[in-house]
């Protein structure tokens, strides 16, 4: 059903169908950046999604905070709780066998200090995670270095950070005009404090690439342009189950809503006219 984009040789390719690489680990995407290979990285919050995203080759997983909008029918992020993300970081540890899975830590769970946001992280650790997210730059390096020294790497989040909508401003583009270097050096703060990676989202993509540039890890950019190491999508977004306004920085790769809401009416339509179920689907006495 899939068909391989490998080359061919021997070069372990971190995308691909191929599966040269059976567990990808934080190394591999680092030594991804040095060979200039891009990569994907998709959101997953679920059995199902997440089978399919390992079996296609995406090497890297979120169980997003996003789950907030995506999953539970919330409008932001703010309202979903660790309690809530828990199972579904489980859901998709089991169903991954090569991806690496990231745990979203979600709003109110780790901005009191190092101390709440270790006992958060261990927690999503012990779910089954392989990193764990943040959000925040050079006001989360104390939470970040405290992490890596436990033995959890974490992705940072830099530019527009969702859980401080409030603060920010509303859902805006960073890194314009005065701002631009406040988002480099809060790229900078958080590869310092120990982050195996970083993403960026809606910034302008020259800040993205003098980022992608500057630091040794990967960059990994929604709505950051071209420039950086890997991409990142809501899959709802991706695949079009979502049916909302789109951001500008989603592309929608599949109507997945219509093939869903055709099945749903073909399926009603049958019942009321008798011809669901036929004799195949039926139990002889
Ligand atoms: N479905 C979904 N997709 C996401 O990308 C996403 C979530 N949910 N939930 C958590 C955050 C929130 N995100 C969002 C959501 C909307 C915009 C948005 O409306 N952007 C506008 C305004 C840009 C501007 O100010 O110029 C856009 O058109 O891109 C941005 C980020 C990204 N994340
Ligand atoms: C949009 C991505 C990066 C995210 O943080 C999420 O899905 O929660």
């Amino acid at each position: 059903m899939l068909t391989s984009t490998n080359s061919g040789d021997d070069v372990p390719t971190l995308y691909g169908p191929g599966k040269k690489i059976s567990r990808i680990r934080t190394r591999h995407l680092l030594e991804a950046k040095e060979r200039g290979e891009k990569w994907p990285m998709l959101t997953s919050y679920d059995q199902y999604t997440a089978r399919l995203f390992d079996e296609a080759g995406i090497p890297v997983l979120l169980v997003g905070d996003s789950a907030a909008n995506n999953v539970y029918g919330y409008e932001t992020s703010l309202p979903v709780t660790t309690e809530e993300l828990l199972p579904l970081v489980k859901a998709v540890v089991r169903s991954t066998q090569r991806a690496l899975v990231v745990a979203d830590l979600p709003f109110g769970s780790y901005e009191a200090g190092p101390e709440q946001a270790l006992a958060t992280a261990v927690g999503f650790m012990k779910a089954g995670a392989t990193a764990v997210k943040l959000e925040g730059g050079q006001r989360m390096v104390e939470q970040i270095r405290a992490l890596t020294n436990a033995g959890i790497p974490v992705m940072g989040h830099v530019g527009f950070t969702p859980q401080s909508e409030h603060v920010v401003g509303g859902y805006r583009v960073q890194g314009r005009d005065t701002q631009a270097q406040a988002v480099v050096a809060d790229a900078h703060a958080v590869y310092e404090a120990g982050a195996f990676s970083v993403v960026l989202e809606m910034v302008t993509a020259p800040v993205a690439e003098q980022v992608t540039k500057e630091l040794p890890i990967p960059t990994i950019g929604i709505g950051a342009g071209p420039g950086t190491d890997a991409q990142v999508l809501v899959w709802q977004d991706m695949a079009g189950l979502n049916q909302g306004r789109k951001p500008r920085f989603v592309k929608r790769y599949a109507n997945v809503a219509e093939v869903i809401q055709q099945a749903a009416q073909d399926f009603a339509d049958e019942v009321k006219g008798g011809t669901f179920p036929a004799q195949e689907h039926t139990f002889d006495s």
